[in-house]
């Protein structure tokens, strides 16, 4: 059994812990490998975040005939190459993941990675189940840093299937003609938007009315008109039965009009994530988790038992990578200076989704304030009333903001539109640093005529108290 210092699990977050200060600290990293090639790294890099967006912008490029046609400029989309857009992006990805594996294992003096999986067997013990048989190890410190993986759900039929999740869908060998898409979050609009952009014919298969449904109201529900038209959106709906005939899947429905069916050449699983706590048993070494299988942790980042910590996707309420990397800091300087702690800081936590059009959103949902007591006024600027809007020919997007009607002090925003996610991080600052909307709107600059005039006038429009 070898004793160590610290052990990380999980190399996503948990990667970026070691700098070197920990370099006369005995470490071990273990990490069973992420993804169809059991990579090292983590989600962001291998099948999250980082892929996605390549594809994204990949995706908006060939788009361009359509926004280059109300403009009265003709293009065409030729060829999608395919094979070589999915290498070019991989050509990257796991190169970085392999040259990030490589120096853990080769320039680490001081650090032992296991390339296995790891579960608790009793406090602060973890037996790692290598090629070679199961092996002990012991420490001081744990990081559970062991993130989520995509839920899969129990439709009769589907183990008989060949589907795709996130984990998968970016490695086809071909483009299908039609692809299904279980699920209308993140996942599933960030990849319609790729995949039809690129040519595929998709039907998004929701539970309820709204595509998007966690957003704003109104960003949700423009969202949602904008997706009918680009998309075979059947909402409402309960997979009954699933089948896999030849090349062909078919997918048996319940919605407001029956029975229907639905086929595809592929299907696409976006119904959400879960943590792998349970593949960690966490039981077995003490670490509390909560129902929904998320570890618990104080605000230090500290779970139930001594000298454990857990961030990111398995324990944090927020599925984000800029989350995850705040946590691993503090869980950091947490391990670094145990006298002097800090705490993690989720009081503004901004996301975007990267679909067509993109979204991105911070603070409260005009639903979430309506349900509390706070008092709030709001605003809305559509991107066809700004000059670069004009330029642009934009005729769905706008901007959302909400704010405390004395004060002004801002409490969301929202855009949805061209450079969503660009554009909504003044307002992030504004409210992490307490900015409120008169101040941002008039004692500052705006651009003319810049795409950021959208944010001052949403800001101007507020009905705030004289
Ligand atoms: C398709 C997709 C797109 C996304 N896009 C974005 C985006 O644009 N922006 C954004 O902010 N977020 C995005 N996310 C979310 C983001 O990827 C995650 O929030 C983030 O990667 C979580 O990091 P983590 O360190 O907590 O976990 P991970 O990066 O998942 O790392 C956990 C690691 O632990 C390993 N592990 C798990 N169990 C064990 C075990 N028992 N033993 C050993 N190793 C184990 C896993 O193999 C994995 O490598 C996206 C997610 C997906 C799926
Ligand atoms: N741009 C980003 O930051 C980004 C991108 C992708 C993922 N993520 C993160 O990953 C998390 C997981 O993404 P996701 O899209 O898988 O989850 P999600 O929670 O965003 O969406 C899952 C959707 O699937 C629906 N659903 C559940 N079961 C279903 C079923 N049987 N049939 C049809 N629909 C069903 C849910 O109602 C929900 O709307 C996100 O919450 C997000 O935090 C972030």
């Amino acid at each position: 059994m070898r004793h160590f210092d610290l052990v990380i699990i999980g190399t996503g977050s948990g990667n970026g812990i070691l700098d070197e200060r920990f370099d006369d600290w005995n470490v071990a990293i273990v990490e069973k490998g992420i993804g169809p090639n059991g990579a090292y790294g983590g989600t962001c890099l291998n099948v999250g975040c980082i892929p996605t967006k390549m594809f994204v912008h990949t995706a908006d490029v060939a788009e361009a005939p359509q926004q280059g046609e109300k403009l009265g400029v003709g293009l065409e989309l030729g060829e999608v190459r395919w094979q070589e857009i999915r290498d070019r992006v991989f050509g990257r990805i796991d190169a970085i993941a392999s040259g990030g594996r490589r120096y853990r294992i080769e320039d680490n003096a001081n650090v032992t990675v296991y390339e296995a999986p790891g579960r608790f067997t009793d406090l602060r013990e973890l037996t790692v189940d290598t090629p070679d048989g199961p092996e002990v190890i012991t420490a001081d410190r744990f990081v559970v840093a062991a993130g989520g993986r995509p839920i899969v759900p129990d439709i009769d039929g589907i183990e008989s299937v060949d589907y795709h999740t996130s984990d998968t869908v970016m490695r086809l060998e071909r483009l299908p003609r039609r692809l299904i898409i279980l699920g209308t979050g993140f996942v599933a609009t960030e990849f319609a938007h790729i995949f039809s952009a690129l040519g595929v014919e998709i039907t998004l298969i929701g539970r309820s009315g709204q595509v998007l449904r966690a957003e704003d109201v109104d960003i949700s529900q423009r969202f949602t008109e904008i997706a009918h038209r680009r998309w075979d959106v059947r909402p409402d709906r309960v997979e009954k039965r699933i089948e896999q005939l030849g090349e062909t899947i078919r997918l048996h429905l319940n919605g407001p009009e029956g029975a229907e069916t639905v086929e595809a050449e592929e299907l696409l699983i976006a119904t959400g994530r879960r943590p792998n706590s349970d593949l960690l048993d966490t039981a077995a070494g003490g670490v509390e988790t909560a129902a929904d299988g998320k570890i618990k942790v104080d605000s230090t980042q500290r779970t139930s038992v001594e000298g454990v910590w857990a961030l990111g996707d398995v324990s944090s309420q927020y599925e984000l990578k800029h989350v995850a990397n705040h946590e691993e800091r503090v869980v950091q300087h947490n391990l670094l200076y145990p006298d002097s702690p800090v705490e993690s800081d989720h009081s503004v936590v901004p996301h975007a989704v990267f679909s067509g059009p993109p979204i991105a959103s911070v603070g409260l949902t005009e639903q979430e304030a309506r349900a509390t007591d706070v008092r709030y006024v709001t605003s809305i600027q559509d991107y066809g009333g700004v000059a670069y809007g004009w330029a642009l020919e934009d005729e769905t997007g706008f901007a959302k903001v909400l704010a405390d009607p004395d004060s002004g002090r801002l409490l969301g925003a929202h855009i949805i539109g061209p450079e969503a996610s660009t554009l909504i991080q003044p307002l992030i600052q504004a409210m992490q640093f307490g900015l409120d909307a008169r101040s941002m709107a008039r004692g500052q600059y705006w651009i003319h005529p810049a795409m950021p005039e959208l944010v001052e006038n949403a800001l101007l429009n507020l009905p705030l108290a004289e």
